[in-house]
């Protein structure tokens, strides 16, 4: 899926930025005289991207006609240095007419924007006024009058945080169509004080043809103009013209807004993802905008633009479903709590903030799964077949004893029948309910035949006084001792733990499995929990279902967590606002907060919450998913409608996934649609090609080839050193010096990625360094905060940096050719490989 972007030509003018940012020009295309910066109809002129197919002065065209951007020589020095293509449409010797179009461009766009922005502070300032008054009427009046004032200050105080995230290229975008006022594009949607639309929202249909017209396609536009903008200023237009009259429907691919989409790949990476909302382009924007029901899932290469098109689909599902999605939400799953801290600025910047956030090692409320199993480990635990094991180990719970008990009841002897239990609990099952719930059914049938024996041997009749001796037979300990070994309410922890420690226990109820395979399982009580724990102790949590006496012990320590939380909160406000003074007290406080209480919105309600259901989910890195983790994930979206993206080449571990069907386990039942990603926006061809090469020669080559939206001189440098740790501090010390030459001090990021094994080394390595040292982030931060980030390719999945540093690849492919192919393609400028060990098969040749 996902249509063929076909574009007219563009232009882009961004007066002041290509020297610093080091952004690669287009070529100078075939020149003509362009609209005038008023919007007048284009005159006629060869269709557009046939036009590109001609070879441009100095840039070579591939055989499919993309502009290939290999050995570009307008990215390296010459291109930072010169001047960006002119813009509006010109001829070489009108330079004059150019300046002054594109001043008048400029000039016209910036009377706009102002007013936007002015609409956009005249909203804040009114709803920060709203928000004010409510807050100052203070916490009195009945609890219906407090709970509505918390309502309105809650959504006063969502609305203010929503304009405040959209200030940010606010506007972006102008579509000029035949026969309409101009249409501007931007984060939101805005209308004056008189409901005259000013901005449309980037989701809304009339929005769609800023990123779907084309040149062979442009339904009514004759102008798509881009408006790049630094702070509140027009700093450039970008104009693209769509004119279908002459066009042949063969014509090559391009790029929807050339100039924009380069200087955003180009940018220096912060160590957070940006949206990509003003160069979304048309194969993207198909999949964003693709319907709501079943899977999609989504595939593509490295850097194809699978979690921003991901993340701006949720966003896109959140407004135009919103009836639908708000109560119930929506669920990101990202591959590691680093990548989420990576990515969490996007939504926000999209004007949603209600997004549920995790990680499959914090899926389930109140565990943390800290370690990570080996591959074999992991493998078992994930396959369906578990599913099975599971349900027959809490079976096991339930157990009918093989001859008739005695019990002590006050000095009286009961009987425990076998045929009574058996009856009991069918009934319980009968019940429907999980394990721990239909416990109560299968006691209170037991407790009715043992109070009747009880009753018969004091003879008791009464009604009443039978009351009594229900007590007093539920209260015997030999009761509750056999009730307990009949039916054992449990947690999932606890089984879990069992299942894992017992080999006997195991082996009855997986007696299918491989004894090789159990004892993989095998470990002590008390070890940490894994990542694929988890949704084992899910699907137990769902068999088991609610434990009163555990889940009070839990709720208590949570409730004494949050009160020491409270107390702590209430001192630091005493303190910083000197209300002390002997009148109120931090307990005091502490209770009035307590009493009013949080109101959660319904992403947090959500989060802490194992039983609630969302209306989408979306997956990334979703090739890492095993059979079990699909099952926990479609038990939270009964309505089956799911995002799932990932690229089969680049999973961890040697166990490659054959096909999307075969990685889905029980999702690939449902409704299922793909659509494939071909470009990749971040790494460069060279590194691109590399990478693939690298892929191929251990037997992996990808299923979808990726084309690199361009190419950089210097793009790969390979270092062979016998003192590895030295040349690496070297090495990133010059990458950075490079960075600091290019984008100037202190701009630009550089990751360090190396095999599991060997990362301490590497940093510690790295932090001897007394200048490097400041580059890092101390151990325990967030590794994203700091300049130079050294990671294992587990934890760089995902992520993104200008230069990557590779140390012995060799290492890194033990982890399986996909760790490989991932630590290749993180970096959006330029790969340093330094290696002792020869290199994997693929590399070029010394
Ligand atoms: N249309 C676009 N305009 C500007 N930048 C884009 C566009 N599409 C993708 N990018 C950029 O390309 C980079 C890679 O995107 P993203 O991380 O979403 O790719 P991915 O397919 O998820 O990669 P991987 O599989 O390697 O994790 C990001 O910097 C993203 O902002």
């Amino acid at each position: 899926m996902g249509g063929t972007p076909l574009t007219g030509r563009s232009t882009y003018i961004e007066p002041n930025t290509a020297r610093r940012r080091n952004i690669p020009r287009r070529a100078p295309a075939p020149r003509r005289r362009g609209p005038s910066a008023a919007g007048a109809r284009p005159a006629r002129r060869r269709p557009p991207n046939l036009a590109r197919k001609v070879p441009a002065r100095g840039r070579p065209v591939a055989d499919n006609g993309w502009p290939c951007r290999r050995h570009d020589p307008c990215t390296g020095a010459e291109g930072r240095e010169g001047a960006r293509v002119p813009g509006p449409a010109t001829t070489p010797e009108d330079g004059a007419n150019v300046a002054t179009t594109t001043q008048a461009a400029v000039a016209e766009e910036q009377a706009y924007v102002d007013k936007v922005y002015d609409r956009l502070d005249a909203l804040r300032a009114a709803y920060g006024a709203r928000l004010a008054e409510v807050r100052l009427e203070g916490p009195s009046g009945s609890p219906q009058n407090r709970s509505e004032r918390d309502a309105f200050a809650a959504h006063y105080a969502d609305t203010v945080a929503r304009l405040d995230q959209v200030e940010n290229r606010l506007v972006f975008g102008r579509l000029d169509s035949r026969g309409e006022e101009p249409r501007y594009v931007g984060r939101i949607g805005l209308s004056d004080a008189e409901h005259n639309q000013l901005l449309v929202d980037w989701r809304a249909p009339s929005a769609q043809p800023f990123y779907q017209a084309t040149a062979a396609h442009p339904g009514d536009v004759v102008r798509r103009r881009h408006l790049m903008t630094r702070a509140r200023t027009v700093v450039g237009v970008e104009d693209e013209l769509l004119d279908h009259e002459h066009l042949d429907e063969a014509v090559a691919s391009g790029l929807t807004g050339e100039g924009a989409l380069f200087a955003a790949m180009s940018a220096a990476r912060e160590g957070r993802m940006h949206d990509i909302v003003a160069t979304i382009q048309a194969e993207q924007d198909a999949v964003i905008r693709s319907p709501l029901d079943g899977v999609l899932v989504v595939q593509g290469g490295p850097g194809t633009g699978k979690t921003a098109v991901a993340l701006h689909r949720a966003a896109y599902l959140l407004y135009a479903h919103r009836e639908r999605l708000e109560r119930s939400g929506v669920l990101l799953v990202g591959p590691s709590r680093v990548f989420l801290r990576y990515v969490e600025q996007v939504l926000p910047s999209l004007g949603e903030t209600d997004v549920v956030s995790t990680t499959m090692a914090d899926l389930l409320p109140g565990t943390t799964a800290t370690a990570e199993d080996a591959e074999d480990v992991a493998a078992v635990k994930g396959r369906a077949a578990m599913a099975q094991v599971l349900a027959r180990a809490v079976r096991g719970l339930q157990r009918v004893p093989e001859r008739v008990q005695e019990l002590d009841v006050e000095g009286s002897t009961l009987h425990l029948q076998p045929e009574q239990v058996r009856a009991a609990m069918a009934r319980a099952r009968r019940s429907g309910h999980p394990h721990n719930q239909a416990r109560d059914t299968f006691v209170l049938a037991m407790l009715d035949h043992l109070v009747r024996e009880y009753a018969g041997e004091k003879g008791i009749e009464d009604a009443a006084e039978r009351a009594y001796l229900t007590e007093d037979v539920r209260g015997a300990r030999d009761v509750r001792v056999a009730l307990n070994l009949c039916w054992m309410p449990t947690t999932p922890h606890g089984l879990l733990e069992r299942l894992y420690a017992r080999p006997d226990l195991l082996a009855r109820y997986a007696p299918g499995m491989s004894a090789a395979d159990r004892a993989l399982l095998h470990r002590p009580k008390g070890s940490p929990w894994t990542v694929a724990d988890v949704p084992l102790l899910d699907e137990l949590a769902e068999l088991l279902g609610h434990h009163e006496q555990a889940e009070a012990r839990r709720a208590d320590a949570e409730a004494k967590i949050q009160a020491a939380e409270e107390l702590r909160f209430a001192q630091e406000a005493i303190a910083s606002q000197g209300l002390g003074m002997g009148l109120v007290t931090a307990e005091m406080l502490a209770e009035r907060f307590a009493a009013t209480g949080p109101r959660l919105t319904t992403a947090e309600r959500a989060a802490a919450d194992r039983t609630w259901t969302y209306g989408h989910i979306v997956v990334d890195e979703a090739q890492e998913l095993s059979p079990m983790a699909w099952r926990a994930l479609l038990r939270r979206c009964p309505a089956r409608s799911m995002t799932v993206v990932g690229d089969l080449a680049q999973r961890s571990g040697h166990r490659p996934a054959a096909s999307w069907e075969q990685v889905l386990g029980r999702a690939a039942g449902e409704h299922v649609r793909e659509a494939v990603l071909t470009i990749s926006y971040r790494t460069p061809a060279t590194v691109m090609d590399t990478a693939t090469a690298v892929l191929a020669a251990q037997g992996a080559a990808p299923a979808y080839p990726v084309r690199a939206a361009r190419d950089l001189p210097d793009a790969l440098a390979v270092t062979r050193a016998a003192d590895l740790r030295g040349r690496v501090v070297d090495v990133v010390r010059a990458e950075l010096e490079r960075l600091d030459g290019s984008d100037g001090v202190g701009a630009g990021r550089v990751a360090v990625l190396t095999g599991a094994g060997r990362r301490a080394e590497v940093r510690a390595a790295l932090a001897g360094d007394e200048e490097l040292r400041r580059d890092l982030a101390p151990a325990g931060a967030d590794p994203l905060d700091a300049r130079v980030a050294v990671l294992d390719t587990l934890e760089a999945k995902g992520l993104e940096f200008d230069t990557v540093v590779l140390v012995e690849p060799a290492e890194v492919l033990a982890g399986g050719p996909g760790d490989l192919y991932v630590a290749m393609t993180r970096p959006t400028r330029r790969l340093h490989v330094v290696h002792r060990e020869d290199l994997p098969a693929g590399f070029p040749a010394a």
